[in-house]
């Protein structure tokens, strides 16, 4: 197992070509917020906003759509009951991200099946919260073409591979991470990563980081990270940067707050950004 170090983000973090456009950045579509979590892919928004993605779409319950809004002018909405548009939006998106308070109602399972049968190759899909509990206990079966990333807790983690959390070693890990092909961002204090061809830890992070949104904050950097920069790079220097960010907060204030953290991102991208 190796340690992710801050060299991660200078060679992962690049500076903006002069003549890109946004349509360079990657079209990120996010898929959550219920009546109940719409704080979730707000946060989860904002965090693939000051990441750099270029395009955001966000799909959630109309209640949401004004909260959203108010926030985050930059991100388009859909309502994720109107089926053409949400279409539309996964299939130009690059990256999608479903499950950050998507809930676990008959509709958000409707919802990410729907989702899941519109993937295509070449799509980066990442799979958080909600859905990572409903693949787990419906026993859905990814199609094949896309990228996945999943983005457990340990209780996720521990639905999702059937692992108890006091046998989620390295090696059991490994195991239950080769049937799923795809990668998986254990979180946890110590965040593991399981790419394809090898395990990565964070060193990074405080429990001033243990509060709701969090990872669902995390979820959105690794969306706008994987529209922007090569895949495995992404995702550690996005892990990485999270904790990075949170730590440093975590010097002044008891909790870090998810939106705090937020604001925080692309000001550190730039510091770290190499040629
Ligand atoms: N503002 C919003 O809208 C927010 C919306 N959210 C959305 O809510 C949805 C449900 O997500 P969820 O994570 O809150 O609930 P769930 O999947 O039941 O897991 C909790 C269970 O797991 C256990 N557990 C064990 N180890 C753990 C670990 N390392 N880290 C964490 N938990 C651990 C834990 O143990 P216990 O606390 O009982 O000791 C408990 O039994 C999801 O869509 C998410 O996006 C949230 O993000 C909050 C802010
Ligand atoms: N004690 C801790 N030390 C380091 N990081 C933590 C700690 N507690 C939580 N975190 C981080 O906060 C995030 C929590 O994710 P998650 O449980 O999915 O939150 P939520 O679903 O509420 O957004 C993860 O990135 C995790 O690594
Ligand atoms: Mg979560």
């Amino acid at each position: 197992m190796e340690i992710i170090s801050e060299e991660i983000l200078g060679q992962t973090i690049r500076a903006r070509e002069p003549m890109s456009h946004k349509g360079n950045y990657g079209r990120v579509c996010l898929i959550g917020g219920d009546q109940h979590y719409g704080g979730a892919i707000i946060l989860a928004s904002q965090a693939a906003v000051h990441s750099g993605a270029g395009l955001v779409t966000t799909a959630t319950m109309k209640v949401n759509h004004g909260p959203l809004h108010a926030r985050l002018p930059e991100a388009m909405v859909v309502d994720w009951s109107e089926s053409d548009r949400l279409t539309t939006s996964i299939q130009q998106a690059t990256v999608i991200l479903i499950g950050p308070g998507l809930g676990l109602a008959t509709d958000s399972l409707t919802l990410l099946k729907r989702t899941l049968m519109l993937l295509t190759k070449g799509q980066i899909c990442l799979i958080d919260g909600s859905a990572i509990t409903l693949i787990a206990d419906y026993r859905l079966t990814l199609p094949d073409g896309p990228t996945y990333i999943f983005t457990p807790h340990e209780k996720e983690w521990e639905r999702l591979s059937g692992l108890l959390i006091e046998n989620q070693d390295r090696e059991s890990n490994r195991l239950s991470v080769n049937q799923l092909k795809g990668i998986v961002v254990l979180k946890k204090h110590r965040t593991e990563v399981y790419l394809a061809d090898g395990i990565w830890q964070n060193p990074l992070g405080t429990a001033a980081m243990a509060t709701g949104g969090m990872g669902d904050t995390l979820a959105g950097m690794i969306a706008g990270f994987v529209a922007q920069f090569p895949l495995n790079n992404a995702i550690l220097a996005a892990v990485y940067l999270h904790s990075y960010i949170g730590e440093r907060l975590g010097k002044a204030h008891y909790v870090v707050l998810p939106s705090e953290l937020i604001t925080h991102i692309s000001s550190l991208m730039k510091r770290f950004e190499g040629n």
